[in-house]
């Protein structure tokens, strides 16, 4: 293996000197990708094969479903550009709650022998900062053989975790734009969710933001409040507006005063502007992000996580649509466990009442529990919300057909006599 810490140019970079036939691999995810690496390695995968990798929500289209053959695929998600891999079948999911893997990899429970890091530029200290995504990319670094940066001048400078070069096995110099990850557009469902939950948010609220395009309508139904905090495992453009408006202040959230906490940043140009060097921004580890202990200091901790499907009772599938795998367990029972004994807080699953004319109420579901229904806190649809709290299976059934679409409403109402009777 050549010398730690040395620069490769690109032209040169040949991975079969850092990478074993066996070896699984990990590298940022979203709009963290460090994409020369990445495509270097689709490139080279045959002179390696057959390697693993573990995935998280992917950025670019570099992987594609036919570089099956020689990769195997498993990750705990088929978000983002892995939507197409979960869909073709290739990507076999690691079923998992978001704060575990930092632990599963400790323990090689999942394997990681390579990591594939994109940093920024290094500061006056000669320090890298993890810029788009610290999550579980330090328990991947520390329990990998070896470590391959991927310098990029389009990263920003986050207050979080930082890499000095010569600590890792080898570094390239890019140039490509990082991944850009817009914010989700809003039609009229999403927005009257947004609205309906934010009516539910008092000022002083802490927020968590799961994925998909109901967290960022969320998020721009919000610009009359005051006062909100942030801590999150992913935030994009529309924190960084409801920041830079001065609604974000961090002031009331019992912790890290000030400062609002993320483990990945997934936006555009727009967020990683707002990003660089914010002394009002840190990113950190999922071990902190997610973790129970730190959880349980912050004060109305509202979590808002979207689902595929919901029962009558309550129990969601945030993974499987139509046998196909397009989601995660990732980090929504975390959160709603959090928020539900917040004081103030507010475990929200919200989702819009029907996807190709199929009503997402459900009476059975359709994929597996991802978060059971003694999780279930608030369910909110375009209709409205439906408060599971407390409520009987009878209570359960009745506040979620009055979130249902209206037209599905009688069919549910007939299944519901037939599976609950
Ligand atoms: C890193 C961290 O912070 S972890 C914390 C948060 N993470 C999690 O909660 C993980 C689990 N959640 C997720 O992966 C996502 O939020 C999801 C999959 C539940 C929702 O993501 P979204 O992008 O909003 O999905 P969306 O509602 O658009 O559905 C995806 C597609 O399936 C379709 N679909 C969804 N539900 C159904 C359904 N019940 N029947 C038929 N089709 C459906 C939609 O129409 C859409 O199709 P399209 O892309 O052709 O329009």
């Amino acid at each position: 293996m050549p010398a730690p810490g040395r620069q490769i140019a690109l032209a040169d970079l040949d991975l079969a000197q850092f990478i074993r036939a066996g070896d699984s691999i990990v590298w940022g995810q979203s709009a963290a990708e460090p994409l020369s690496l990445m495509q270097a390695y689709v490139a080279q995968r045959h002179r390696f094969a057959r390697t693993c990798v573990f995935l998280g929500i992917g950025g670019s289209a570099t992987l594609q479903p036919e570089h099956a053959d020689a990769i195997d695929m498993t990750g705990y998600a088929a978000g983002g550009s892995h939507r197409t891999l979960g869909m073709a079948g290739v990507l076999d999911p690691v079923p998992c709650h978001y704060s575990q893997i930092p632990l599963l990899i400790a323990s090689r429970s999942i394997a990681v022998d390579v990591v594939f890091v994109q940093v920024s530029p290094p500061n006056d200290a000669g320090e890298c900062s993890l810029g788009l995504a610290h999550d579980y990319m330090a328990a991947a670094m520390r329990s990998a053989r070896c470590v391959i940066a991927e310098v990029n001048v389009d990263v920003p400078w986050v207050h979080g975790a930082t890499l000095r070069l010569d600590k890792v096995d080898a570094w390239v110099q890019s140039d490509q734009p990082v991944v850009d990850v817009p914010a989700g557009k809003s039609g009229d469902a999403e927005t009257a969710i947004a609205r309906h939950i934010a009516s539910r948010i008092e000022d002083g609220a802490t927020l968590q933001l799961g994925i998909g395009n109901l967290p960022d309508a969320v998020l721009q139904a919000l610009h009359g409040h005051r006062n909100l905090g942030l801590h999150s495992g992913t935030i994009g453009d529309r924190v960084a507006d409801l920041a830079e408006a001065g609604v974000i202040t961090n002031t009331h959230k019992g912790i890290d005063a000030g400062v609002s906490v993320t483990g990945l940043l997934m936006g555009t140009a727009r967020t990683r502007r707002w990003a660089h060097r914010n002394p009002a921004l840190r990113i950190a580890s999922t071990d902190y992000t997610h973790s129970a202990r730190v959880l349980g200091q912050i004060n109305k901790l509202v979590a808002i996580n979207a689902a595929i499907e919901v029962d009558l009772t309550g129990q969601i599938n945030a993974e499987v649509v139509a046998g196909q795998y397009l989601g995660a367990v990732g980090g929504a029972m975390d959160f709603l466990r959090a928020a539900a004994i917040s004081p103030g807080g507010l475990p929200i699953v919200a989702l819009p009442a029907t996807a190709r004319g199929q009503s997402r109420i459900v009476a059975r579901l359709s994929g597996p529990v991802s978060t059971p229904r003694a999780d279930a806190g608030l369910i909110v649809t375009e209709h409205g919300v439906a408060d599971l709290r407390g409520l009987s299976l009878s209570g359960r059934m009745q506040a979620m057909l009055a979130i249902a679409a209206p037209e599905h409403r009688d069919t549910l109402s007939a299944s519901a006599r037939q599976y609950f009777a």
